[in-house]
């Protein structure tokens, strides 16, 4: 039995459903050992032969038996097995890989072997030095001649040690004397035991050979033995083969991009502005979700929820907005605000309930002190305001003490600090039982200095100071607002909710609010506001997903040779996928480190020119935005690259080898 027998082989092409048949039933075997030329006219079907011998075309009839083993076309994984293993390929136009050294070129088709990295080098540079390129090897092909490329390509398809070299027209672009060179050392490799069939136009190229097969329409008209082939007992030794391994195929990815370097490097750019972007402004929601806590914080309490009369019937509105029309109706109907005793009543025996506190709050009042005069809300002390708006002195705590802003106290002494011990007048109106307006005055001692930043200006009495003034003036003493004292920090939103949930005549009766019920407001509109700019600067994302998809096309047009190669190798259709993903991966990962670090030097300028402003840092990138960004933008590019790669695994092996 031969080491390849051919048996019946026919192949026709069909135009729509007219057939051409091109191969008819050939019926051949080779020995190892043998150099083989085939010979004939144009368009005869050398090439279509040479396909089937190779395991690149699998649309066939007939049968291929290689060292006593029927090949099973039909099973692509079984093909891919038997280019790596068996077939080692030399083109008429080289098919060198252009970003590859010449060493990277033949070490591509050793990485599909199970050799070490050392022995891969080590073999890779032997087979240059044996096909005389001992000085080139970290070359480039473009820095080569013909001749010196054909070199590369046969040490290339003899890395793997294949027993079959298949050669199409390896001759046919070379001068005499690189003809002649190219021809020596393939005779040599049959010498070494190899099986060598190379196509060729010329009958004195085939005269170096030790066979020659005319091929004539479809059939092989004559086959004659020149000479003598090399009868090849054991094959000194056998590199097993493996399909490329991840590594490889990521090594291979960051050479093309460093090849590449420029129009990788602006895609990389393209997409860091754009992960740089994404991550600043959600850097920055935090910052200014932080910033507001803290301001709120400074102002109140969140252990005393504040609890108005609700006057909504509207059962749609959540807690702030139902607060914010009670607040609107004290300003015309102030008398349907008040809380009265049995009010209070039920409030105090409300679950969770410790204390509670009635408290003022009105919307205008006027302070003066000599000649300056300002306008603010004036409210009565209760201990869900912070004690840490107190800037200076102490709460307001006898008849006649308040406190004041720190905006006014800074207008009425030389250093507001001065303002302390200063006596000065309130003025506002308040509403009697029939809502007609009352004017009240009052004296007050300034006994401590608030500031909200700019949170609110606080101005405040005691409670029994305020009903004092109401009383005196004959306006309404009840109170208009209630702070609460929860048992427990824990039980503040169910305490809130049973306040709610309380009805007198049938209505909801209050609104109570926790510090957390504002807040959730503000960071529902700021996480909003938040997401909807980094949406916005993620649109640079997309825009570098659209370049992503271009060029990885443009790339899978121009390296279709390439991809041919890789499968003629042996390379899997999943390992091309991979070399396409890999790339746009790893120009996400480096677009992705570049804009972190940008998004990290943005939060550091923007906080050191606005740190004077609002003594706050207000970008404040968490772990989580990095990540978020991040993932997006690999999420983007895997999806951008996703078609591309899969166009390029799935290119048709001869037609992409084909390609000009
Ligand atoms: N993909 C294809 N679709 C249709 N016809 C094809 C295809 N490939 C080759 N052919 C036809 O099959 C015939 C054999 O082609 P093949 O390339 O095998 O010939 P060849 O002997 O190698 O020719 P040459 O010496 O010019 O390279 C030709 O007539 C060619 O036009």
């Amino acid at each position: 039995m031969a080491f390849l027998e051919l048996h019946k082989i026919t192949k026709s092409y069909y135009l729509g459903k007219q057939e051409f048949p091109v191969l008819k039933g050939i019926d051949l075997s080779f020995e190892k050992g043998e150099f083989v030329s085939i010979l004939g006219e144009s368009g005869g079907g050398k090439s279509t032969l040479m396909n089937i011998i190779g395991g690149l075309d699998r649309n066939f009839q007939g049968e291929v038996v290689v060292d006593g083993h029927l090949l099973d076309h039909h099973q692509a994984g079984q093909l891919d097995n038997y280019r790596r293993q068996t077939i080692g390929y030399i083109f008429q136009s080289f098919n060198l890989i252009n970003y590859q050294t010449n060493l990277q070129n033949v070490e591509t088709s050793l990485n599909m072997t199970t050799l070490s990295a050392t022995e891969r080098h080590e073999r890779a540079e032997l087979l240059l030095r044996k096909v005389g390129l001992g000085e080139h090897v970290h070359k480039y092909p473009s820095q080569l001649s013909g001749g010196q490329k054909q070199r590369v390509a046969i040490a290339r398809a003899l890395a793997g040690d294949p027993d079959v070299i298949i050669a199409d027209e390896p001759t046919g672009a070379l001068d005499s004397v690189n003809t002649g060179e190219v021809l020596v050392l393939l005779r040599q490799i049959a010498e070494e035991g190899k099986l060598v069939i190379m196509v060729t136009h010329s009958k004195e190229v085939a005269d170096h050979s030790s066979r020659i097969l005319y091929m004539e329409n479809g059939h092989i008209a004559r086959d004659r033995s020149l000479n003598e082939h090399h009868r090849i007992q054991n094959p000194m030794y056998h590199l097993t083969s493996r399909p490329l391994s991840p590594a490889t195929i990521w090594s291979m990815a960051y050479e093309h991009l460093r090849y590449n370097w420029l129009q990788s490097l602006l895609i990389i750019l393209g997409s860091a502005i754009g992960v740089f972007s994404v991550i600043l402004f959600l850097g920055l929601g935090n910052g200014v979700q932080g910033y507001i806590n803290q301001q709120v914080g400074q102002l109140a309490n969140p252990d005393y929820p504040t609890v108005y009369r609700n006057l909504s019937k509207d059962s749609k509105l959540n807690a702030v907005e139902q607060i914010d029309n009670t607040q609107k109706v004290m300003a015309t109907n102030y008398a349907s605000t008040t809380i009265n005793s049995d009010y209070l009543d039920k409030l105090s025996k409300s679950q969770h309930v410790k204390n509670i506190y009635p408290a003022y709050m009105l919307a205008t009042a006027n302070f003066s002190y000599h000649d300056v005069k300002v306008g603010s809300n004036f409210r009565s002390w209760a201990p869900n305001l912070s004690t840490e708006l107190l800037k200076k002195g102490r709460k307001p705590l006898h008849s006649g003490e308040i406190v004041v802003s720190k905006n006014f106290a800074s207008k009425i002494g030389s250093n507001w600090t001065k303002a302390i011990g200063k006596e000065i007048e309130a003025e506002y109106v308040a509403v009697d039982a029939d809502n007609n307006p009352v004017n009240v005055t009052a004296k007050l001692k300034v006994v401590g200095i608030t500031d909200g930043n700019q949170a609110a200006e606080v101005f405040a009495v005691s409670h029994d100071e305020m009903k004092a003034e109401l009383a005196a003036a004959g306006a309404l003493t009840d109170p208009n607002f209630v702070a609460v004292k929860i048992d427990k920090t824990t039980n503040v939103k169910e305490a809130v909710r049973k306040i709610n949930s309380i009805k007198i005549n049938g209505m909801q009766a209050f609104v109570a609010a926790s510090m957390d019920d504002v807040l959730e407001t503000i960071y529902r509109i700021t996480n909003l506001a938040t997401y909807v700019l980094a949406a916005i600067s993620g649109i640079s994302l997309l825009v570098s997903a659209i370049m992503i998809i271009v060029t990885t096309y443009m790339s899978v047009a121009e390296r279709t040779k390439e991809i041919g190669v890789l499968r003629a190798l042996g390379a899997r259709q999943s390992d091309i996928k991979y070399l396409f993903t890999n790339e746009s991966l790893l120009m996400a990962i480096v677009a992705a480190i570049i804009g972190i670090i940008l998004a990290f030097i943005g939060q550091a300028v923007m906080n050191k020119l606005l740190y004077s402003l609002i003594t706050y840092n207000i970008v404040h990138i968490s772990a989580v935005n990095v990540l978020e960004a991040v993932a997006i933008s690999i999420v983007i590019t895997l999806a951008a690259s996703f078609v591309p790669s899969r166009k390029a695994a799935r290119l048709n092996t001869i037609e992409a080898l084909a390609n000009d």
